[in-house]
């Protein structure tokens, strides 16, 4: 189903395959600025300096997020560096609990991160089987998919080499052919796209079609506005852990695209303005759902 703003069942949302409610994700970090130090007691002050330790700030990554992903849609999540985008997947992905908000899945997501539990040591090929284990997949299955995934990840011989002789795109790469060739209902993909030759994009557009027409979701991190606005048929645009824009990705790419610009030309009022229209045109909505039973059968994280 494609996504459109004016389609009136997107208040009470049919098919869906994953549910983000209200998710709020907060960190806490050791921070060496002099005026995180000056906050806390004298007490606290002089124990952190005894110690030797840093006093702790928080990052509220995640500021109440919700969408409602569909099957068939390939959606982009857009944004500047530290806007929240990994950590959106992460969630999705039940890598990390929430503060507060709940996700729902229909299925278990499969994210493809730079991450994955691979072995740099060990070749490409055995890296597959070991990526197709790690997903649930049987021997016999890792095997007979190998083929499937070397193709798509196009790296010709490396793939008898050890990964840690591969760039950062060709392991981007194959980590994309791994994840995409166990047909995942649910795929999350952080940033690999963006790394290929124009082969591997298009056999990479195939393949996410394929799992689009599967009635699959994929998810897709990317600074690359154009990267969003090619692949995605709809698209987040994060900032500072709220959504701005969640719409058409061509749209929100476009929108997206032209506010960097601006910001890059310290054009800040038009900046402000490209943003305020985005809000207003493309914001977020709570999640409905038409099937409420879904909330009990899969729950990810509770309140
Ligand atoms: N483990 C962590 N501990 C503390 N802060 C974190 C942690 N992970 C992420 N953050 C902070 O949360 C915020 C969102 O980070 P996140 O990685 O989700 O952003 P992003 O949009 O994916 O960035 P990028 O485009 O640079 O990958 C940032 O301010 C980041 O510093």
């Amino acid at each position: 189903m494609a996504w459109s703003a004016d389609d009136e069942e997107d208040s009470v949302m049919t098919d869906p395959t994953v549910v983000v409610r209200s998710v709020r994700v907060r960190y806490r970090s050791p921070s060496s600025d002099a005026a995180a130090m000056r906050a806390v007691s004298p007490a606290k002050r002089a124990f952190l300096r005894a110690t030797g330790q840093q006093p702790k700030v928080t990052v509220d990554a995640l500021k109440g997020v919700s969408l409602v992903a569909r099957a068939g849609e390939s959606i982009g999540i857009l944004g500047r560096n530290g806007s929240g985008k990994s950590t959106l997947l992460r969630i999705i992905a039940g890598l990390e609990t929430p503060l507060a908000g709940n996700v729902m899945a229909r299925s278990t997501p499969v994210l493809l991160g730079v991450n994955a539990a691979l072995v740099p040591d060990l070749p490409g090929e055995r890296n597959v089987i070991l990526g197709c284990l790690a997903m649930g997949l049987s021997k016999a299955q890792a095997r007979e998919l190998l083929p499937e995934v070397v193709e798509l990840a196009g790296i010709g011989k490396a793939i008898y080499r050890p990964m840690k002789t591969y760039s950062s795109g060709m392991g981007s790469r194959l980590r994309f052919a791994i994840a995409a060739a166990a047909n995942p209902d649910i795929l999350l993909i952080d940033e690999a796209l963006s790394t290929g030759d124009a082969a591997f994009k298009e056999r990479s557009e195939r393949k996410m079609a394929e799992l689009r027409k599967a009635a699959g979701t994929v998810f897709i991190v990317s600074h690359a506005a154009q990267t969003i606005e090619e692949m995605c048929s709809r698209a987040v645009w994060l900032m500072e852990g709220e959504i701005i824009g969640d719409g058409p990705g061509p749209e929100i790419a476009h929108d997206y695209r032209w506010w960097s610009w601006n910001i890059t030309k310290n054009e800040f009022a038009k900046a402000d303005e490209i943003l305020a229209r985005c809000r207003q045109k493309w914001a977020p909505r709570e999640p409905v759902i038409a099937d409420p039973d879904m909330y009990k059968r899969a729950p990810r994280h509770a309140y």
